[in-house]
């Protein structure tokens, strides 16, 4: 299967009396995008938090435990632009911060080619505050890029556009992991999305629980709105959601 990026093993998370993960396992690896596919409240932005270091598993969690916790870079749904920045110094915020700490050489360029790569080039030395949702977002992605993290964690980034906005950003995101070799973990409860982006799809339901594996068709537009794998994971899906009333 090639090497992991990351590994957890047996990663549970509570608050208070409320399991949010219990005894997760996951395994990343570079260039690839691993789908956690969960119903609202199901843990998605914890797990999610966890990988970025900024909780800890109460137990279980990355396996092999790193000297060094590994780089990260997060898209919400929210782009969160700095609105009186322009384009190319929102991409540059990360950069910035690490560069003060002299880890990051010759920001200049790597920003230029992700703004060029997500069709920005034009808009670089523009404001922030006159973007489109969609061009707000890929800002996003060029700023959690730029400090080439191993892992890209993506928290429903699609969910508020318009869908041939998100289609086309979709298509970008998934060559951009493919062409950078980052780690990506996208959550979403949206199934067409999942088998759209996903090389590997797993199910987290309400009690915290990872499901199935499935190999995913990453790529391929026909199969994430109607193909097989879309209907087993719909069937699988509305299987592990809770049920109505408490019932
Ligand atoms: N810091 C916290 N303290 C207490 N409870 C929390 C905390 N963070 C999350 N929770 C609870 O954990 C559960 C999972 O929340 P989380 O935000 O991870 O879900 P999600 O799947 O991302 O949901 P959504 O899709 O609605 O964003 C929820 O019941 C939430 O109320």
């Amino acid at each position: 299967m090639g090497p992991t990026t990351l590994s957890v093993r047996a990663g549970s998370k509570s608050y208070g009396d409320r399991t949010v993960l219990d005894g997760v396992d996951l395994d990343l690896r570079p260039g690839r995008v691993l789908v956690v596919l969960g119903s609202s409240g199901s843990g998605k932005s914890t797990l999610l938090r966890l990988l970025a270091g900024l909780e800890e598993f109460d137990t279980g969690g990355l396996d092999p435990r790193p000297r060094q916790w590994p780089t990260t870079g997060v898209v919400f749904q929210d782009p969160l632009l700095m609105p009186w920045f322009t384009v190319r110094a929102n991409a540059e915020l990360g950069l910035r911060y690490r560069a003060n700490r002299g880890r990051v050489e010759d920001t200049a360029a790597q920003v230029d080619d992700l703004l060029r790569w997500l069709g920005l080039a034009e808009l670089a030395d523009g404001p922030a505050d006159r973007l489109s949702g969609g061009q707000a977002q890929r800002v996003a992605i060029a700023r959690a890029l730029a400090p080439a993290p191993d892992v890209l964690l993506l928290d429903e980034p699609f969910s508020a556009l318009d869908p041939v906005t998100r289609e086309s950003l979709q298509e970008r995101t998934r060559a951009l992991v493919r062409d950078t070799g980052v780690s990506a973990v996208l959550v979403t409860h949206d199934v067409s999305e999942a088998v759209y982006l996903g090389d590997e799809i797993t199910l987290l339901d309400n009690s915290g629980r990872l499901h199935e594996r499935w190999e995913g068709q990453p790529g391929d537009r026909g199969a994430a709105e109607s193909g097989p794998l879309r209907s087993q994971l719909l069937e699988r899906y509305s299987g592990i959601l809770p049920t109505r009333g408490g019932g």
